[in-house]
């Protein structure tokens, strides 16, 4: 299967390598380290129980790429439309575009951009780019696809190269069951660049977590998707589950790149005034994140 892997990145190159180890025709589209990297050597796939270079194309723009079977977009929120614009021109009718990514609007804010249908999947992974073309996984990969009418074949696909895969009927209460775990603490670990394990134990932190998921699930219910009550009890589980873990926006800030939180407890903010439902503690949440972004940004112009 020819694929294409938009954002050459923590995911993209996850994914993307393990399809490219199952045989398929992959080309990954990124930044130019990665993509001379993967051109020069291959892409470096490190993983718990393979790690060795596989050969791949690579370029910084779509513009070279014969039309894939398959899409998978795997960039930061923010980059959305950019790289969905990039996409026009190169996508035939048949073409499937999956979006691999955190937040629950990308998939519908590609399809706008490109005039294309898109199927939504949660990813449960933890990767990270340890260096230009080299990819290395911590754990998980799991991946939760939308129903449509290509889903079924692409789930045989993504199994057959390992990547253990379902498809979600109600994709909608997937998306957004993610959106408040990133929205119960992606902000606090980064603000405090703690990890989850401890995060619970300072007092207060559980009043102000239970708050925002509580919002959360609020505006989630309004928009139409059924949340279980059972979900803020699983996430005040999760410090327990992954207590090593630093969030997205904990490593974003970190690197000095800035972070998804517009789309996740920002995403709520703005849903939630569309729909009238006060979300104090999210909105609190993102704009702590974003003066965070600020002093980070200005201490490094100052450096
Ligand atoms: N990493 C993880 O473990 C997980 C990530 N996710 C989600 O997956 C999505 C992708 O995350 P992740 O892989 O970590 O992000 P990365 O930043 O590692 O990868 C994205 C890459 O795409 C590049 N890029 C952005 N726009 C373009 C473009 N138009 N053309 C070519 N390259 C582009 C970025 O470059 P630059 O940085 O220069 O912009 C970056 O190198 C996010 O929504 C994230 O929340 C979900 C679960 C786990
Ligand atoms: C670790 C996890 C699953 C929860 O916050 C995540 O999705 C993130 O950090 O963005």
């Amino acid at each position: 299967m020819q694929i294409a892997v938009v954002g050459a990145g923590a995911v993209g190159c996850y994914y993307g390598g393990l399809l490219l180890r199952a045989g398929h025709d992959v080309t990954f589209i990124g930044r130019q380290p990665h993509v001379d990297a993967i051109n020069a050597h291959g892409l470096l796939l490190d993983t718990k129980t393979f790690n060795g270079r596989l050969p791949a194309i690579a370029a910084t723009d779509a513009t070279a790429l014969a039309p894939p079977d398959l899409v998978l977009v795997c960039v930061k929120s923010a980059d959305t439309e950019q790289a969905g614009r990039a996409l026009a021109g190169r996508l035939r009718p048949e073409t499937s575009v999956l979006s691999l990514q955190n937040g629950v609007d990308n998939a519908p804010r590609l399809a706008t951009v490109t005039g294309h249908a898109v199927i939504p999947v949660v990813v449960y992974v933890g990767s990270e780019m340890a260096g230009p073309g080299h990819v290395r996984h911590h754990g998980g990969g799991d991946l939760a696809i939308g129903p449509s009418a290509a889903s079924q074949a692409l789930a045989q696909t993504l199994e057959a190269a390992g990547v253990r895969t379902t498809i979600a009927d109600d994709i909608d209460k997937t998306l957004w069951s993610k959106l408040i775990i990133n929205c119960a603490f992606n902000a606090l670990s980064a603000v405090a660049g703690i990890s989850y394990g401890p995060i619970l134990e300072v007092e207060g932190t559980r009043n102000v977590v239970t708050s925002a998921v509580q919002e959360a699930v609020s505006v989630a219910r309004a928009s139409g998707v059924s949340i279980g009550d059972d979900l803020l009890a699983h996430i005040l589980n999760i410090p327990a589950i992954m207590p090593n873990q630093m969030s997205s926006t904990a490593q974003d800030l970190a690197r000095g790149k800035p972070s998804e939180i517009d789309f996740l407890n920002g995403y709520v903010v703005r849903k939630g005034a569309e729909l009238g439902i006060a979300t104090p503690t999210n909105h609190a949440m993102q704009v702590m994140v974003k003066l965070a972004e600020r002093g980070k940004a200005m201490s490094a112009r100052r450096t």
